[in-house]
Parts: C-alpha cells; sequence; structure tokens
C-alpha cells in the first residue's frame, strides 16, 4: 500500500557524495551485511548528527567511512531526494564532491565500484536514490 505522506512524521536527514574522478565515474558503496537494505550499492555518507551542519556531516561521514580528507569548502549541493523510509522520512542530500585527498578505502562497506550515472541502472540501489540517477546524469552531461 502506498505510504500516506499527509501522516504527521519524523524527518531524517542524511547527506551524501556523489564523488567524481577525473573520468567522470562516481564512487558507490555496497552496505555490509547487518546493516538496514544489506548488500544496496549507495553513495557514501550518513545521517547528519543534531548540531552539525550537512556540509560538516558529509566531510566527518567520508573520513570515517572511506578515509579522505575534504574541505567543506569543495563540497557542492547537487540534488535531493524525499521518500518514507519506515516510521521516518528521509531527506537524502546529495553533493558533489571532486577534490579530495587520500585513496578512497572501504572501511565499513563490504565493496566499492567506480561507475559512471548509466551504469548505476544495473545496480541496486536503495530505493530512494532511484530518482537521483537521472539528477546527477543531468548535472555531469
Ligand atoms: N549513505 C547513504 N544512505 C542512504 C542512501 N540511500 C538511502 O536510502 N540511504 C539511507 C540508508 C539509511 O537509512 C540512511 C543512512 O544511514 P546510515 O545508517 O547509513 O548512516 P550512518 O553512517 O549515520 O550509520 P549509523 O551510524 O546509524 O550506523 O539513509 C545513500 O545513497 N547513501
Amino acid at each position: 500500500m502506498a505510504k500516506n505522506l499527509e501522516a504527521p512524521t519524523t524527518l531524517l536527514p542524511v547527506v551524501a557524495a556523489a564523488l567524481v574522478d577525473g573520468d567522470g565515474r562516481v564512487l558507490l558503496q555496497r552496505r555490509p551485511p547487518g546493516k538496514a537494505m544489506a548488500g544496496l550499492w549507495e553513495f557514501p555518507g550518513g545521517k547528519v548528527e543534531p548540531g552539525e551542519s550537512p556540509e560538516r556531516a558529509l566531510v566527518r561521514e567520508l573520513a570515517e567511512e572511506l578515509e579522505i580528507v575534504v574541505d567543506p569548502a569543495c563540497v557542492r549541493p547537487a540534488c535531493f531526494a524525499s521518500a518514507a523510509l519506515g516510521e521516518r522520512h528521509l531527506i537524502l542530500l546529495l553533493y558533489v564532491v571532486d577534490e579530495w585527498t587520500g585513496e578512497p578505502r572501504a572501511v565499513e562497506a563490504s565493496g566499492l565500484a567506480w561507475v559512471r550515472p548509466a551504469e548505476m541502472r544495473a545496480l541496486p540501489m536503495p530505493p530512494a536514490d532511484e530518482p537521483l540517477i537521472d539528477l546527477l546524469a543531468r548535472l555531469m552531461a
């Protein structure tokens, strides 16, 4: 049954990065076993903690998950997704990041893949990410 989007809900702010390399490929990571949506490919990122700006949260998540260093001034808002997620409502803010220091390493993820937006359709991704693929493809064209 379709989720009633009129019902009161709690927002879940999540930030994520489209890390773009010099060849126009974007880094996706695979959610590890034991986590919700295990096995799905997602943009690296995570929940914004109370009191944290989205940009700071993204820089923190990229350091924790990939061990890369990103200057908060270098994260560029790209597009967002809005979708019911269980009892909450996910607001997923996607940023483009094309400058970082270090080689991304899968600290928590069970895999990393560099893919072009057109190739993302072949990978299982969280339902909320679906509309982001075309939006990102257009932004990167
Ligand atoms: N990072 C990320 N999360 C996504 C994407 N799409 C999507 O629906 N989500 C959801 C999955 C989770 O419910 C939520 C992110 O929470 P998370 O559990 O991965 O974040 P976190 O790193 O803060 O993890 P934790 O401390 O709670 O374990 O957003 C995406 O592309 N990237």
